[in-house]
């Protein structure tokens, strides 16, 4: 059976359906994290593997913007790759990150060696940049629309945090704050764009898929966080250790 062709809107409310159901605010290991039910190792071992996901975005936006064919595209994507790197005088998100996970007592040349992350991360986050590189532009900009999910989840961790664990600060977590009103700019965008030219269900398919695989990534890493930090246990060798950083 072919698939039908959905109208603009309608491939919007499918796309927010994906996230509605595989988005990884759901995941068990963010409502241990937000709800104040982790170790201040635990918390650690989130901020040190995410640091990875964070200092691999605008990798992944450099090669996107590379694929990308007008100067006016290009100027567009650029300022997510600046979001992230500063310009030299304004941190950027990477920074802000390292600044989060100092805060929360890990060693900053450890966070940025990324030598002891999971091997769960190293992949997931791998398979997002190389499915950048490697699948269709409009696969590619799908693949960046979890961001649409992103604010809802950055209030409920940035109040959770603050509500349930005493040792950490809103100068720790001020990451998040520019992400705000980054990633609807970002994500409206990449939505707009989406809607415009997938149109075909062939193309509809291919994006419903690409965010999938992206909710899939971002789900992967808890999966990691949670099976080495959480239950059972297992930790992988040479992966951090909670105590470690103390
Ligand atoms: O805090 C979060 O849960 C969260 C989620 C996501 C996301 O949905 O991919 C991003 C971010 N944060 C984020 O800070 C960020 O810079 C970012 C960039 C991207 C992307 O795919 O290009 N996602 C996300």
């Amino acid at each position: 059976m072919t698939d039908a062709l959905f109208l603009p809107n309608e491939l919007e409310s499918a796309l927010r359906q994906i996230g509605a159901e595989r988005y990884h605010v759901h995941h068990p290991f963010h409502r241990l994290l937000h709800d104040g039910e982790l170790t201040r190792g635990q918390v650690q071992a989130w901020a040190l593997n995410r640091y990875y996901y964070q200092a691999s975005i605008p990798a992944k936006d450099a090669i996107l913007m590379a694929r990308l064919p007008t100067a006016e595209l290009r100027r567009e994507w650029r300022r997510r790759i600046e979001d992230h790197d500063g310009d030299g005088v304004k941190p950027g998100g990477i920074e802000r990150w390292l600044k989060l996970a100092e805060g929360v007592g890990l060693d900053r040349a450890m966070v940025e060696s990324t030598a002891r992350i999971l091997p769960a991360t190293r992949f997931a986050v791998e398979a997002y940049v190389h499915f950048v590189r490697d699948r269709t532009l409009l696969e590619a900009i799908a693949s960046s629309l979890t961001e649409l999910f992103s604010p809802a989840i950055i209030a409920e961790r940035v109040s959770g945090m603050l509500a349930n664990y005493d040792w950490i600060t809103e100068g720790t977590l001020a990451y998040f704050t520019p992400r705000l009103t980054q990633a609807p700019q970002d994500s409206e965008w990449a939505l707009a764009y989406v809607k415009r030219h997938a149109d075909t269900p062939e193309k509809q398919q291919a994006v419903l898929a690409a965010l999938r695989f992206k909710c899939d990534v971002l789900w992967a890493q808890l999966d990691g966080l949670y099976l080495a930090y959480v239950a059972p246990g297992l930790i992988p060798p040479g992966a951090f250790v909670p105590g470690d950083a103390e």
